[in-house]
């Protein structure tokens, strides 16, 4: 079993990574377990295929589940759906001292997190991710939001998790373009920061997204501890070495909320498709080769992922999105700061972008 730790003084906690963990989760979660009813959010998919193997582990420590479900889906992230939460786990008397189980994908994992940051001003919760992208990415680091209509994760809090448990085989029933969504925040810890592991994905992406196990506990594993060390370094991104995490969110963020947030266009392809973007501008601001800028795009189109907007079929022009931007977190003092290349494996925060180049380079991508 993989253990990473995530450093953070009082909130420090660890993520376990191993085939079959989820049969164990009882025992090595013993210590979050202080009552005999464990309530536990699910998305309805991750219920379906992995609830009774959940349900059995904990049978074996004298523990039974109280479930509540959650429609999958961007949607299921709103003041209604967390009010609906907040209601249930108040009625179900969760205190200060409780865990929350969070069982799903990214959308469970986040509005659980933040309906337990507020819940009683906080309890705490336990992920144990079910989709790819929730494994190397949402579950771990304290990010928890909802969406609103101006844009995604603006209501929120940092909230650490307690544990994260990860059972790479829970992976099994994930559809493959759920799969290829994933990889594109395993892909971007390499372009960020690790050469080498960009290298070796590579190499070996295609048996990671075909789920072959060794491949993917190294994938899951290296992910995870690239971005426990970032956030121990700035949990609450306030010196900018966590921004680099949001590397081709910018644009994504702007694609998906182009697409409405809907199954047009999944969280991690708009990442896959903003990773592109964000390397193709750095190499028309002459940071980075245009072969090197090639590389990141084929290395995304190898896995299957969408590596030119021109696919999503958008009716817009640049200037539209340069103006779902604007909503960005990142914004500062009317400036966006965006994360450009200076080599695959050194990504940066340039704060002297203006939107109205990117709105155009936007334009040309559009055609
Ligand atoms: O954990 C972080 O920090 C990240 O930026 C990771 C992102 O991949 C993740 O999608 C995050 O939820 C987006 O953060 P946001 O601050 O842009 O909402």
């Amino acid at each position: 079993m993989a253990v990473i730790p995530v450093q953070l003084a009082g909130r420090s906690y660890e993520v376990l990574v191993d085939h079959g963990l989820l049969d164990d989760a009882a025992n090595v979660g013993a210590a979050f377990l202080r009552k005999e009813t464990v309530p536990i959010v699910a998305d309805t998919n991750a219920k379906a295929h992995h609830g009774k193997r959940l349900e059995a582990a904990l049978a074996t420590a004298g523990h039974k589940a109280t479930w509540f479900e959650v429609a999958s889906g961007e949607a299921s992230k709103s003041w209604q759906g967390l009010q609906e939460l907040t209601d249930w786990l108040l009625a179900q008397g969760v205190e200060r001292g409780d865990q929350v189980f969070a069982l799903g994908g990214g959308v469970v994992g986040d509005l659980t997190g933040f309906a337990c940051a507020i819940l009683k001003r906080g309890c705490g919760f336990v992920q144990i991710p079910t989709t790819l992208l929730a494994q190397v990415d949402s579950s771990v680091g304290g990010k928890t939001a909802i969406n609103t209509n101006a844009g995604k994760n603006l209501i929120g809090a940092f909230h650490q998790p307690a544990l994260v448990l990860i059972d790479p085989a829970t992976l099994d029933t994930l559809p493959d373009r759920e799969m290829r969504a994933g990889y594109a925040e395993v892909i971007k810890y390499g372009i960020l920061a690790d050469r080498e592991f960009f290298d070796w994905l590579a190499e070996n992406g295609k048996k990671v997204v075909a789920r072959d196990p060794g491949a993917l506990v190294h994938a899951i594993s290296t992910s995870v501890a690239a971005k426990a060390r970032i956030v121990a370094e700035d949990e609450r991104e306030t010196s900018g070495a966590r921004a680099l995490l949001n590397l081709g969110h910018t644009f994504g963020h702007a694609l998906e909320a182009e697409t409405g947030f809907s199954d047009r266009l999944l969280h991690g392809e708009g990442v896959a498709l903003g990773m592109v973007l964000a390397a193709r501008y750095s190499a028309r601001r002459g940071l980075i080769s245009v072969e090197d800028a090639a590389l990141v795009a084929s290395a995304i189109e190898a896995s299957g992922l969408p590596s030119e907007i021109s696919q999503l079929g958008l009716y817009c022009d640049g200037s539209k999105l340069a103006d779902h931007m604007l909503h960005d977190k990142k914004m500062d003092a009317g400036t966006l700061p965006f994360i450009l290349l200076r080599g695959i494996g050194a990504a940066y925060l340039a704060k002297d972008v203006a939107l109205d180049d990117v709105a155009s380079f936007l334009d040309e991508q559009l055609q």
